[in-house]
């Protein structure tokens, strides 16, 4: 394989326009993927040609839109789905050769588990743990208890299913799959349906579970959660992956971004028209504001301009790209930023 060799923690983003090839090492990874492709029966490609690369201790944020592809992507890494072509590595060992050994220390919430209502959280748990053959029924109450604390359920534990928030019934899933001590938790799209409390108390736990030193690959197609949250990113679009590294390559591509002027004024013809007279490009004009490329012009003089033209402005800012238009561009469509 050529090319860009994987991002494991250091500073560099990697835009696959046009695909590059990553040379994808399991060093310093909890999960690679090499050329995973999955065609569905009836021809759909779900996932292309992905090459993943998630540096172990990372909060790993696989974005992207419906339908683009994650969830298909995620029940290949733990075997729940044969890929058609392609291979990958979850804690440095091929799969899914490894899987007999690997999958224990990987704890995954994919369909969201499912519950009796009329059982507490601790009995739920009790009979989720009873039914993992390599767990040692004899420390079953300590492994549950610690569940509980770690995922802040503690004093809940008696209480029935039926009578816990969303925001609990999420963190009783993540506590299932906490039962055993795990180096990869793989999440798909844990707070999808969460109100923002629920949200909240997601969030908050998985950052307390990276802290531990865990690896968390988490799916959402909610930028502004995984902004939050995530020390990395990859950006996925129609099953295949547009961009992937540290946030902060994210946000110096948002840095790098044209920064616009928009002026607001009920003359938008003629504010247009001086700023396109001086030298401004990439012009818009909406119903009562007018945005341009700033480029190297200075917002005063346009602003002294605009009036010398006698332009009514009512308003004029300067805008810098916000992440939000970064993975516009990057997927050529719009996420939902607030939920
Ligand atoms: N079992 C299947 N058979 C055929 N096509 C499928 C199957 N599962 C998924 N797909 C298709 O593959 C594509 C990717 O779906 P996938 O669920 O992986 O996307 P996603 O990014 O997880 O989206 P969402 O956030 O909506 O779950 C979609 O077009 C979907 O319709």
């Amino acid at each position: 394989m050529t090319g860009t060799p994987p991002d494991a923690g250091g500073a560099v983003l990697t835009v696959h326009e046009p695909m590059t090839r990553l040379t994808a090492s399991a060093e310093g990874c909890s999960i690679v993927t090499r050329g995973l492709t999955k065609r569905f029966r009836g021809g759909q490609v779900a996932v292309n040609d992905l090459d993943l690369a998630v540096p172990r201790g990372s909060v790993f944020g696989f974005l992207g839109p419906n339908g683009s592809g994650k969830t298909t992507t995620i029940r290949m890494l733990l075997g729940l789905i044969a890929p058609t072509s392609g291979g990958w590595e979850l804690l440095g060992t091929p799969m899914p050769g490894g899987a007999a050994g690997v999958l224990p220390r990987v704890g995954a919430l994919v369909e969201g588990p499912a519950f009796y209502p009329y059982l507490s959280g601790e009995a739920n748990l009790r009979r989720y743990d009873a039914a993992d053959p390599s767990a040692d029924p004899r420390t079953a109450n300590a492994r549950i208890g610690l569940a509980l604390e770690r995922v802040g359920l503690a004093a809940a534990a008696r209480k029935r299913y039926r009578a816990y928030s969303l925001g609990m019934r999420q963190r009783l899933a993540i506590a299932a799959t906490l039962l055993g001590p795990r180096e990869l938790l793989v999440l798909d799209e844990p707070t999808n349906g969460l109100d923002p409390q629920g949200t909240r108390e997601v969030r908050g736990l998985i950052k307390e579970v990276a802290a531990e030193g865990t690896t968390v690959f988490v799916s959402s197609h909610l930028l502004a959660e995984v902004e939050h949250m995530c020390s990395h990113l990859a950006v996925m679009r129609t099953g295949r992956l547009v961009a992937q590294g540290p946030i902060s390559g994210f946000r110096e591509l948002r840095a790098g971004g044209a920064v616009r002027i928009r002026v607001e004024s009920p003359d938008t013809a003629e504010a247009a028209a001086v700023l396109a007279a001086l030298g401004l490009e990439g012009i818009r004009a909406g119903d009562a504001e007018v945005s341009a490329e700033l480029g190297d012009a200075a917002p005063e003089r346009i602003c002294a301009a605009l009036v010398a033209d006698g332009v009514a402005v009512r308003g004029l800012a300067v805008q810098r790209p916000s992440l939000e238009d970064v993975f516009v561009g990057l997927t050529g469509e719009g996420f939902d930023v607030d939920g």
